[in-house]
């Protein structure tokens, strides 16, 4: 079985870049989002992917963008996935591939069972699904609050697309809650900062080895 993939998100200095590489991420994530402590600018966000080395694949998180914010995004960043983090229609999110021509990961809040549709009608357009804890009513943040869900909810489900799992991971739990969904794929932003914008480079290097160390369950 082939590795686990890490995508580590929020990366706001080059030394964090640095350290996500060295640490064998497959993903640079970087946070266009005015309410969120890992907000970058897109200039600085253009040379912190310019400083990215080759094999580590730039993300760029969006909230509900506007068609102008995603232009001027695109237009500084050379970026190689888009990430909707927002209210965004399944309609949205084929609008934004086309436009950006780029490939899209809808993510997708989940706390109950009912909330897992969205996945299946998420997945018939994005090229991703991101499956992250549902943010608690009256969140400043729709994500990066270090919130987990209880994993039993996805354990041994199918998604049509290639997907990743987020929420509340650690370098402490990403073991199990690989293990216990079967995610490929695995997303970090608090469980590896030392201060909320501030990525530690020895946390980093835990959790993907940790990941990498996980011994997914068999689907179902
Ligand atoms: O990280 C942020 O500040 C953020 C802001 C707005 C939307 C999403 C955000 N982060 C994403 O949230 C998940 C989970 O983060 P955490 O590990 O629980 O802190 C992750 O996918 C980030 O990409």
């Amino acid at each position: 079985m082939s590795e686990v993939r890490v995508k580590i998100c929020g990366l706001t200095r080059e030394a964090d870049v640095a350290a996500a590489a060295a640490a064998g991420a497959a993903y640079a994530g970087f946070v266009f989002f005015a309410r969120s402590p890992r907000n970058v600018a897109p200039e600085v966000a253009r040379d912190l992917a310019l400083a990215a080395p080759p094999g580590l694949a730039k993300v760029g998180l969006m909230v509900d963008p506007a068609d102008a914010a995603l232009d001027a995004v695109l237009a500084a960043v050379p970026l190689d996935m888009v990430q909707l983090h927002g209210r965004e229609t399944p309609e949205r999110v084929a609008e934004i591939r086309a436009r950006t021509g780029l490939p899209v990961m809808k993510a997708v809040g989940v706390a109950a069972s009912d909330d897992l549709g969205a996945i299946a009608a998420q997945a018939r357009v994005a090229d991703q699904i991101l499956i992250d804890a549902k943010a608690p009513a009256g969140a400043a943040l729709p994500g990066g609050n270090g919130l987990a869900f209880d994993w039993r909810l996805i354990a041994g489900l199918r998604v049509a697309v290639p997907w990743m799992l987020a929420g509340g991971l650690t370098p402490g739990t990403v073991a199990r809650a690989v293990a216990m969904t079967g995610a490929r794929q695995v997303d970090v932003s608090s469980g590896v900062e030392a201060a909320p914008g501030l990525k530690d480079p020895e946390r980093i290097a835990a959790f993907v080895r940790a990941a990498r160390t996980a011994e997914a369950a068999p689907t179902l």
